[in-house]
């Protein structure tokens, strides 16, 4: 049986009692480490599970899936995932390929970043299509994510915007030899991405949002010091969101009264005159 084992967001105790009995009977454990970070290191989730734990790469998991499914057919391997092994990436091809091998396939669902969506007060039917920003360089700064926001913006729906995460390879030698965040993984900001998309609006200038457009910032989503902040995209720029991992909301124009009153919960008391003024000229 190959088990598809979602670890949640925050640590080693995440995993579901299902998922941690599935873990117990499994010969082999592999951990995904390189579309999402768990905040624990590789030996904190060994001793947790009384296993040892192999990482597997994104080489591994996309060129090499044989080695990971080798023998599935009659022993129990596990694929662990930090959050939903099906939230935002999903291991759709690692299922197929064991399909066809004849591997028995069973998954275990945990908290995922797609839970951003209901905690940050707005609604699942009010959302369009999520966009992930990767990190611009001197002579890369791909835009090809703008459409996508303005479809959304032009019929009111709001955007899950999931940011980049470069994992070194250096990294991830580290982490192969048990040192999960030895050298740490560089992961983009909350204010990063808004320099980054402000600057996109600026340049193509098809008014799909701008500085004054509301969002909010989800940070550390279930962990203990979960943080969600609300403000302009201008505002938004200057707060200190803090520790990995980030995402970012823009907040569209179809929100509904409740949303509406829970993303003022999120404003900063200096932000909330700002946000007052903005709700009445653009929403009532
Ligand atoms: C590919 S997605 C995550 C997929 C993961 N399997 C899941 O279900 O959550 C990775 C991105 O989601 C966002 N993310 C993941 N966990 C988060 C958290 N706890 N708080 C805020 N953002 C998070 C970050 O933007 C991160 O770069």
């Amino acid at each position: 049986m190959l088990y598809v084992i979602g670890l949640g967001l925050s640590d080693e105790r995440d995993i579901t009692v299902k998922g941690l009995d599935a873990v117990k009977s499994c010969e082999r454990i592999y951990l995904e480490a390189y579309t999402s970070i768990l905040m624990v290191e590789k030996e904190k989730l060994e001793a947790f599970y009384g296993k040892s734990v192999t990482i597997a790469d994104r080489e591994m998991v996309e060129s090499d899936s044989d080695t990971i499914l080798n023998n599935a057919q009659n022993v129990n391997v596990a694929f662990l995932v930090v959050g939903d092994p099906f939230g935002a990436t999903t291991h759709t091809d690692l299922v197929i390929r064991a399909k066809e091998l004849n591997i028995p396939v069973q998954t275990i669902h945990n908290a995922s970043i797609m839970n951003a969506i209901g905690a940050c007060g707005l609604q699942l039917y009010n959302f369009g299509q999520t966009i992930s920003m990767v990190w611009f360089t001197e002579t890369w700064r791909p835009d090809s994510w703008y459409p996508r926001v303005k479809e959304n913006r032009d019929i009111g729906l709001h955007t899950l915007v999931l940011l980049d995460i470069k994992v070194k390879e250096q990294s991830l030698e580290n982490m192969a030899r048990g040192r999960l965040i030895y050298e740490p993984p560089r992961f983009m900001t909350v204010n990063c991405c808004v320099e980054q998309m402000l600057e996109i609006e600026e340049s193509r200038g098809e008014n799909a949002y701008g500085p004054e457009t509301l969002a909010i910032g989800c940070v550390r989503l279930g962990t203990p010091t979960q943080l969600f902040i609300s403000g302009t995209m201008a505002q938004l720029l200057d707060e200190d969101f803090g520790e990995p991992l980030h995402s970012l909301v823009i907040i569209g124009k179809r929100m509904h009264v409740m949303e509406a009153e829970m993303v003022r919960s999120f404003c900063p008391e200096k932000y909330q005159v700002k946000f007052d003024e903005i709700y009445k000229r653009d929403y009532e």
